[in-house]
């Protein structure tokens, strides 16, 4: 069915909280939002009580924001088409899509991770789904807790895409004066600081949990972005990016905010309470595991040195006791600053 309506419109695929707050930001900007989401009980509380209570609670969502279980209600007639959904559930989502997804639609996604078996980037995933060139998709990243987002809190975050045009289009449709958006055309290393922050995200939990002093944090984020940076410029992103909102900013928001759900399940950690317990008790998702065995992984194929990666990867997956890793990190060899 054709859209016949003059407002424009934007879809927002999936209503976790990243994509609800997304979706308010697109709201206020005067965009038709539908949001696509699995359950018909969320579409219901969202259309009609104006709340996602399960991922934003206490929150009233304004009324162009509506959700549909639909996906071709969801994406007909949008000028825009958010994916928003965890790493792992991309692939999926994006394959329900497509058929539906308007030819000129700008695609954005906002999701910081990478997908699981294939270690591929999320661009990657969504250009092989839609059937799109990887120089159409753009990202959109940097630090921005949605809890903030929804309270209209000052936020700066980039939008990457090859395409300078659809990068401006994104732009536009998401700045305001609450919510700034900088444009920047290194999608990968938008994508991978996106990502790899999560890791250093939860190590900083459980240096906190561990209450192992302000040292060990202000090393953990300045040695956590030293290892990000390596691996993302042998996997082809520009060094600046890293220095960028989308690296350094969100290292720091993520790593330092009990909003963070990644620093939130290391702090949880700490006490020695079992990943699976602390992923169940969390309800959210918590990219920064499955990040941490993808980051370990992609370390081994680019022959590059992430220390504290590959002790969280113990701590996470083998049962390695924690005062063994920070030993192991500590009582490394002797090295320059600059090397690694
Ligand atoms: N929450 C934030 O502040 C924030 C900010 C920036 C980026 N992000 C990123 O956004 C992405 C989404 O995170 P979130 O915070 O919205 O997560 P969330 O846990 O709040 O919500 C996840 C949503 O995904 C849905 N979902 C899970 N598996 C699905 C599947 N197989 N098919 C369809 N839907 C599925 C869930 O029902 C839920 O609605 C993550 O990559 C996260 O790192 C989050
Ligand atoms: O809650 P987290 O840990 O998933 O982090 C949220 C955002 O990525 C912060 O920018």
């Amino acid at each position: 069915m054709p859209n016949t309506s003059t407002k424009r419109k934007a879809a927002v695929l999936v209503a976790g909280s990243w994509g609800t707050a997304l979706a308010y930001v697109l709201a206020c900007n005067h965009f038709e939002v539908v949001m696509w989401t699995r359950t018909e009980a969320q579409a219901k509380e969202i259309s009609t009580q104006h709340h996602n209570e399960k991922y934003l609670p206490n929150r009233v969502l304004p009324p162009n924001i509506t959700a549909t279980t639909n996906m071709e209600e969801a994406l007909n007639g949008a000028e825009l088409t958010l994916f928003a959904a965890p790493s792992s559930a991309m692939r999926d989502v994006a394959r329900a899509a497509t058929p539906y997804v308007e030819a000129n639609s700008i695609v954005v996604h906002a999701t910081k991770g990478f997908e699981p078996e294939s270690l591929k980037r999320m661009s990657v995933v969504l250009a092989e789904e839609l059937g799109r060139p990887e120089a159409e998709i753009a990202v959109i990243s940097g630090p921005s807790h949605a809890e903030e987002v929804i309270l209209k809190l000052p936020t700066t975050v980039v939008v990457a895409s090859q395409s300078v045009d659809v990068a401006e289009k994104a732009q536009e449709a998401f700045m305001n004066t609450a919510f700034r958006v900088y444009t920047n055309n290194d999608v990968i290393g938008i994508e991978i600081s996106g990502a790899l922050k999560n890791i250093i995200a939860l190590a900083a939990g459980l240096i906190n949990g561990l209450q192992l002093g302000d040292n060990a944090k202000a090393a953990l984020l300045t040695r956590g972005l030293a290892e990000i940076s390596r691996l993302g410029v042998a996997m082809g992103a520009n060094p600046l990016t890293f220095i960028g909102l989308a690296g350094v900013g969100d290292l720091v928001v993520t790593a330092t905010s009990q909003h963070s759900r990644n620093w939130r399940a290391g702090y949880m950690l700490a006490d020695g309470t079992p990943l699976a317990v602390v992923l169940d008790r969390m309800g959210m998702v918590v990219e920064g595991v499955k990040t941490t065995r993808a980051a370990y992984e992609l370390a081994q194929q680019y022959g590059i040195e992430m220390p504290i990666t590959e002790q969280l990867y113990g701590v996470l997956f083998n049962d390695q006791p924690l005062d063994r890793s920070i030993e192991a990190l500590m009582g490394r060899m002797k090295t320059n600053e600059m090397n690694s």
